[in-house]
């Protein structure tokens, strides 16, 4: 059976006449953690709007599980992919657990309220994340970080089998960058789910991810295996700048180095 959970071919992308993604052609697997990193302003989120139906591609199709991604209704569609996205702000006084509970609003039935088994999501991803002491206090009384830490215990929560993080650890601390990490690659490789992550730290993407996709202005410039891909080429090929790739050989993680320049 193909382990193909999204087949993407020849897709193309404008705001208004501003063309933003291009000749994207390519297949993603059941199971793996992908990583997708470039320079600011490549289409990065842009690219994953259109993997999570909340745009349209101009040209060429997303299919999903074996469907055209825009034909799913949206229900079932937050049944199968969660997203963590860069940003997210809400005008209303909500705590930490009304937002974790988000999650779980596409399983529960309109007018109803929420069953055994979405208060144990709810409280199985706070725990996961490290947020239960926070459950009863307000959202936007909460430090960038904590925030940040909320929407992805909300994403946990949702539980689905594809996971699309919009630089989710960006505000976050070391440890609980590692934290997330960590258990999205448990994710990963105990119930083969299939994360697919905006990150701009190259150690990270290159410590946790099992496919790069390099993008520079609206296309896929590299992809392929992280040992591969993760390379001194392809780094100043995307990012103009210099950077030694170590560790090929040690078997571990890669290490990048980059080169700081002069300083004046
Ligand atoms: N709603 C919009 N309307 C018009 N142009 C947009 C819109 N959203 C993004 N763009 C433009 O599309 C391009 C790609 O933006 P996108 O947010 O996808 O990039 P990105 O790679 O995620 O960037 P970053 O790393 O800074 O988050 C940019 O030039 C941006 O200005």
């Amino acid at each position: 059976m193909s382990s193909t959970i999204f087949s993407i071919e020849d897709i193309s992308f404008s705001y208004n006449d501003s063309l933003v993604l291009h000749d994207i052609s390519l297949s993603l697997e059941k199971g793996k953690f992908y990583g997708i990193v470039g320079p600011n302003g490549c289409g990065k989120t842009t690219f994953l709007d259109l993997l999570i139906g909340n745009r349209k591609p101009d040209q060429g199709e997303i299919v999903f599980m074996g469907r055209k991604i825009n034909d799913y209704p949206r229900k079932q569609l937050a049944h199968l992919i969660g997203l963590v996205p860069q940003e997210f702000s809400t005008g209303f006084e909500y705590t930490v657990e009304e937002i974790v509970l988000m999650g779980r609003h596409p399983y529960i039935p309109r007018f109803g309220s929420p069953s055994a088994e979405d208060w144990d999501h709810v409280k199985n991803a706070m725990e996961t994340i490290g947020i239960l002491d926070a459950r009863n206090r307000q959202f936007t009384e909460l430090s960038g970080g904590q925030k940040q830490r909320a929407v992805v215990a909300r994403a946990f929560a949702q539980n689905t089998p594809v996971l699309l993080f919009d630089e989710a650890t960006a505000s976050l601390d070391i440890q609980y960058t590692l934290q997330i990490f960590n258990v999205a690659k448990k994710l990963v490789k105990t119930e083969k789910r299939t994360i697919i992550a905006v990150i701009h730290d190259l150690n990270l993407a290159a410590g946790y991810c099992d496919e790069i996709l390099f993008m520079r202005e609206g296309r896929i410039q590299h992809f392929g295996a992280t040992r591969q891909v993760m390379s001194s080429e392809n780094i100043l090929d995307v990012f103009g700048v210099h950077a030694n790739v170590s560790g090929r050989q040690q078997g571990g993680n890669l290490q990048i180095n980059f080169h700081y320049g002069e300083l004046s």
